[in-house]
């Protein structure tokens, strides 16, 4: 099971220092790959070239997983994200943006772990610093008469509002419906690329999309910010703080020609990731680093502010609440992830000494054993900081 992605860990190891040596020459880490994950379409057609198709997006996959943790997918017809729909998408996003602040603070996310709604300037951050950003979230159309049966059902917080179009709200839906349908893709060649039959890990993520989260950014340009954080030191504001996501996947769809996006370069420095249009970036979360002891990398990330008006869209995709995969890998404690750094510190510290080491891989063992949505609705918790 484990075989494959020794194999690429490996024949990369070269690669990736290589990397590294002209990272300290040039400027941070060598772009990353562009993976086309359509052969994992549900649709796809099961033929010899078919086969060859997979094997090569697997190949790439597992390159990808092990080195920086992140690679951008083409996901070609998937979900029917056009490139007309992307663009409706993000004039969904603009609207709300553009809504009169009283009705966005009508619907703020609420303390504790369950976020659908508007997050206001400063409402979140990953550390002590403030992120200059405001957010919607919003997933599954969970409807108002379901009793919710776990911590991260419930409703969306629509606003209440006529400035909004009658279609904004269903273009809303059909985006989060359609990403699921990319992120299902993902999982499908990961399950191949960490050794596994191709419906292994889709039987733990069947219903995630019943908790997973999309999460719509706009990071303000930083002369519309600089009478708030003014007092504050460059280092003090931030699009969004550096971290690992904690979950399983990330897919981020990125406005055209805008960057902000950043990966770290394992060596101090950061490195754009720059959006490609047609494409989504992907991250690994903490919960897949952890499940293959940290062979699977969760990158280091973070958005930083300037000053251009930055949107994007997060697609947070999760196994299902009660999932509790089993560690694909015995060996070796994972590595600096957000799992074993408590956010709702101000400084946040993450395991530095051999000794932190050993609790974290005790602290992987038990996480490990505990139903995925009790952990993610911890961490969510961990990041809520109330109005500004
Ligand atoms: O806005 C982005 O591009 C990324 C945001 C992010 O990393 C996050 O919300 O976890
Ligand atoms: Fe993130």
């Amino acid at each position: 099971m484990q075989r494959r992605i020794d194999q690429v860990r490996n024949a990369t190891k070269v690669n990736s220092c290589s990397a590294l040596k002209l990272a300290a020459m040039s400027t941070g880490i060598a772009p990353l790959p562009i993976i086309d994950v359509t052969p994992f379409a549900n649709n796809a057609s099961s033929n010899e070239d078919n086969a060859r198709e997979k094997a090569s997006t697997v190949e790439q996959l597992a390159a990808a997983c092990v080195t920086h943790g992140a690679f951008y997918v083409k996901s070609g017809g998937i979900g029917n994200l056009t490139r007309e729909f992307r663009k409706e998408v993000f004039n969904a996003a603009q609207d709300f943006f553009n809504l009169p602040q009283d009705i966005k603070n009508k619907i703020p996310i609420r303390s504790g772990g369950f976020t659908r709604g508007y997050i206001g300037l400063g409402a979140e951050s990953g550390s002590s610093a403030l992120e200059v950003k405001e957010a919607f979230s919003y997933g599954y159309p969970w409807s108002l008469d379901v009793a919710p049966t776990n911590n991260l059902q419930g409703p969306n917080e629509w606003p209440d509002t006529s400035d909004l179009d009658s279609t904004w709200r269903k273009t809303l839906e059909t985006f989060y419906a359609g990403m699921v349908q990319v992120a299902e893709a993902v999982t499908r060649a990961l399950s191949v690329a960490l050794g596994m039959d191709e419906g292994y890990l889709p039987s733990f993520c069947a219903e995630g999309e019943t908790i997973s989260l999309m999460r719509l950014f706009h990071y303000f340009p930083d002369k519309t910010t600089d009478h708030i954080t003014g007092q504050r030191s460059p280092s003090d504001r931030i699009g969004s703080s550096p971290h690992t996501d904690w979950g399983f996947l990330t897919l981020i769809m990125q406005q055209d020609g805008v960057t902000g996006l950043q990966i770290a370069d394992g060596e101090g420095g950061w490195t754009d990731v720059p959006p490609i249009p047609g494409t989504f970036l992907v991250n690994a979360g903490d919960y897949l680093s952890l499940l293959t002891n940290g062979r699977v990398v969760s990158p280091l990330h973070r958005v930083v502010s300037s000053d251009q008006e930055r949107l994007s869209m997060v697609f947070f995709y999760y196994p299902r609440y009660d999932a509790q995969i089993p560690l694909l890998t015995e060996d070796g404690p994972a590595a600096r992830i957000s799992l074993f750094i408590d956010q709702s510190q101000n400084t946040p510290r993450a395991n530095d000494n051999e000794k932190e080491k050993e609790q974290l891989a005790i602290r992987a063992e038990e996480i490990s054993k505990m139903a995925f949505g009790d952990y993610i609705f911890s961490k969510w918790g961990q990041v809520y900081r109330g109005n500004y």
